[in-house]
C-alpha cells in the first residue's frame, strides 16, 4: 500500500533534520510495517510507517514516519506538504507531515489510549485515564525527534530512529521516578508496537509538559547578548546569568546523584577505561575523515585522550567512578521552571548504539557537555550582535568600530568563562565529584564533545562549525 508513496517520501526524507547522511546515497526504502488510521466520514488519513533506509555501500537506518493524507490540503498545513501521490489507493491526494495536523494527532492519542490503534499501543504509567479534549500542536523546534504538545499538559515525543527493545529514555525516566528525582518531567506513558519488551519498538514517550520561562539555551544567549552589548568596560564578577548557572550546576549534580541511586555506580577498571579511550580515538578517526578542518589538530587531540587514559588507569586505586549519565547534556536540554531547573531528553547521543548509551560513564562527561554549551552561548550572542551590526554598517570598519568589536569579543569570552565557573562551582557544592580536581579528564571530555560538535555542525549547520573548531584549537593548545 505504501509502495506508490515511497518515491514521494524519499526526496523529502533526506532533507529532514533527523535523517542520517551516509557516505553512499540513499538507495532504497523498505517498508517494515504500516498502520493506517482512518475514520468513516473523515477525509484525513494517518499513516504510521516504520521504514528501513539502505545506503549504497554502507549502513541501513530505521525511521518512523507519521504521514497525513488528504484529498485537499487546508491552507494551515501548506508548510507541512511532502508531495502528491501519483498512483495507488490515494492517487491525487496530498502527503504531509502528520505531526503538524492537530486533528490527526488528537485522533492518534485517543485511539491508542482506547486500545484501538491496531499495531500501535499505548502503555500508561498510572491507572488514571488521560485528560480528555486536549488540543494538539506540533513544537516548531529544530530537533532530533518530533514533539507534539497536548493542551500544555502532555508532551508526546516521537522517536525518529526507533530500535527494538527498551528505549533509553523510558528506562531512565522510570528509574529516576522510582528514586523520587524531581529534576525531570514525570513519565506518563509510552507508545510501542506489539510484542514482548525485547521485540517491540518504543515509538515515542508521553510525559508531563513543564511550563517553563524558557530553555537554558534561549535564556543564556539572551542574557549573554545583553552583557556583550552593554556599555560597561569591566564586566562585573556577579551578574545576570551566573546565579542561574550555579543553580544549574546544582541541578545536574542532583540528577547525577539520583541516576547513581537508580542504576548503581561502579568503579571503571583498566579494561573499561581502555575501551572508553578506544571509542574516543575511533570517533576521532571518523571525524577527521568527515571534517577536514579538524586535521591539523588530530595528533594533539589523540594525545589529550591518551593523557586521560593513562591518568585514569594509574589512578584506579582512587577510582574513576562510572554510572548512568545523561549523555547529551547541553543548555537546550534544561528548562527553567518555577521550581528551578529541570532536565529533559534522556535519549543519550542519538548517533550511538543503544547498548553503548547504557554503559556506566564518568559524570564529568555531562559536566563537559554543559561547559561546551556556555562556550556556544557566548559565541552565539556575539554572532547575533555582529549580524545586527553588519546589517547597519558601511563596508569599511572604522577604528572605533574595530575597538567596539574587540570589546564585544572580550566580553563574550568573559561571559562564557564566568558562567562555566559558576556552573562548576554549583556542581561541586552539590555533587559527589569536584570537577576542579579533574582538569585532565574534563579537558579530554570537552575535546571529545567539541569533535562530536564539529561533525554535527558540518552536517547540519556549517555556518556554526567555527564554534567547535575554536574550542578544539583552545583545548589542544592548553588554554
Ligand atoms: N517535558 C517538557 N515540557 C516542556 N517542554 C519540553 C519538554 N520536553 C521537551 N520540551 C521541549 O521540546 C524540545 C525538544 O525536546 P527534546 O526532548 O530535547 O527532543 P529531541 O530528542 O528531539 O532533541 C525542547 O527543547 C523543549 O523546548
Ligand atoms: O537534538 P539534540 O538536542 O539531541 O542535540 C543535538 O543538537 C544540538 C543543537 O540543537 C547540539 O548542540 C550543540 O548546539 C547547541 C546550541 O544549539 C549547544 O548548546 C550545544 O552545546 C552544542 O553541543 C547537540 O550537540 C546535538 O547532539
Amino acid at each position: 500500500m505504501l509502495g506508490p508513496l515511497l518515491p514521494v517520501l524519499m526526496p523529502w526524507l533526506v532533507t529532514r533534520r533527523w535523517f542520517t547522511h551516509e557516505r553512499g546515497h540513499l538507495e532504497r526504502l523498505r517498508t517494515v510495517s504500516l498502520s493506517v488510521l482512518e475514520e468513516p466520514g473523515r477525509e484525513a488519513v494517518l499513516l504510521h510507517a516504520l521504514l528501513d533506509a539502505r545506503h549504497e555501500g554502507s549502513g541501513t537506518h530505521h525511521y518512523q514516519l507519521l504521514v497525513g493524507l488528504r484529498p485537499r490540503l487546508p491552507a494551515a498545513l501548506t508548510g507541512a506538504r511532502i508531495g502528491q501521490a501519483e498512483s495507488g489507493r490515494w492517487a491525487g491526494w496530498t502527503l504531509y507531515e502528520g505531526t503538524e495536523d492537530h486533528e490527526l494527532m488528537e485522533r492518534l492519542l485517543a485511539r491508542t489510549e482506547q486500545g484501538a490503534g491496531g499495531a500501535l499501543q499505548l502503555s500508561l504509567t498510572g491507572s488514571e485515564p488521560l485528560p480528555s479534549g486536549l488540543s494538539a500542536r506540533a513544537l516548531a523546534v529544530e530537533q532530533s525527534n518530533s514533539t507534539v504538545v497536548f493542551g500544555d499538559r502532555l508532551l508526546f515525543k516521537l522517536f525518529r530512529q526507533p530500535e527494538p527493545g527498551e528505549h533509553p529514555e523510558t528506562d531512565v525516566l522510570r528509574g529516576l521516578t522510582r528514586v523520587n528525582c524531581d529534576r525531570i518531567p514525570g513519565l506518563v506513558g509510552w507508545m510501542h508496537t506489539e510484542g514482548t519488551a525485547q521485540e517491540s519498538v518504543v515509538l515515542g514517550i508521553l510525559e508531563e509538559f513543564l511550563p517553563a520561562r524558557g530553555d537554558g539555551w534561549d535564556l543564556a544567549v539572551r542574557q549573554a547578548a545583553d552583557c556583550v552589548s552593554g556599555s560597561c568596560r569591566v564586566v562585573p564578577a556577579l551578574d545576570g546569568f551566573t546565579g542561574e548557572a550555579q543553580e544549574l550546576g546544582r541541578a545536574v549534580a542532583e540528577l547525577h546523584t539520583a541516576l547513581g541511586e537508580a542504576f548503581g555506580r561502579q568503579e571503571l577498571g583498566p579494561t573499561e577505561i581502555v575501551g572508553l579511550v578506544d571509542r574516543m580515538r575511533l570517533d576521532l578517526r571518523t571525524a577527521l575523515e568527515q571534517v577536514p578542518e579538524l586535521e591539523p589538530y588530530g595528533g594533539r587531540l589523540q594525545a589529550l585522550y591518551e593523557d586521560f587514559g593513562k591518568l585514569a588507569v594509574r589512578g584506579r586505586g582512587r577510582g574513576l567512578p562510572g554510572q548512568r549519565i545523561h549523555g547529551d547534556l547541553h543548555l537546550g536540554q534544561v528548562l527553567r521552571t518555577e521550581d528551578g531547573w529541570k532536565v529533559i531528553d534522556f535519549e543519550g547521543e542519538p548517533s550511538r548504539p543503544v547498548a553503548e548509551r547504557r554503559l556506566p560513564q564518568p559524570v564529568l562527561k555531562d559536566v563537559a557537555g554543559m561547559l561546551r554549551s556556555f562556550d556556544y552561548a557566548g559565541r552565539q550572542a556575539l554572532a547575533t550582535l555582529a549580524a545586527e551590526e553588519e546589517a547597519s554598517e558601511s563596508e569599511r570598519e572604522s577604528a572605533e568600530q574595530t575597538a567596539a568589536r574587540l570589546r564585544r569579543l572580550r566580553r563574550a569570552y568573559a561571559w562564557s568563562v564566568r558562567n562555566r565557573r559558576a556552573f562548576t562551582a554549583g556542581y561541586a557544592a552539590a555533587g559527589l565529584v569536584d570537577p576542579h580536581c579533574h582538569p585532565v579528564v574534563l579537558r579530554a571530555f570537552e575535546a571529545e564533545k567539541a569533535v562530536y560538535e564539529a561533525v554535527y555542525e558540518s552536517q547540519h549547520r556549517p555556518a556554526w562549525l567555527p564554534i567547535p573548531l575554536a574550542a578544539v584549537q583552545r583545548l589542544v593548545s592548553g588554554r
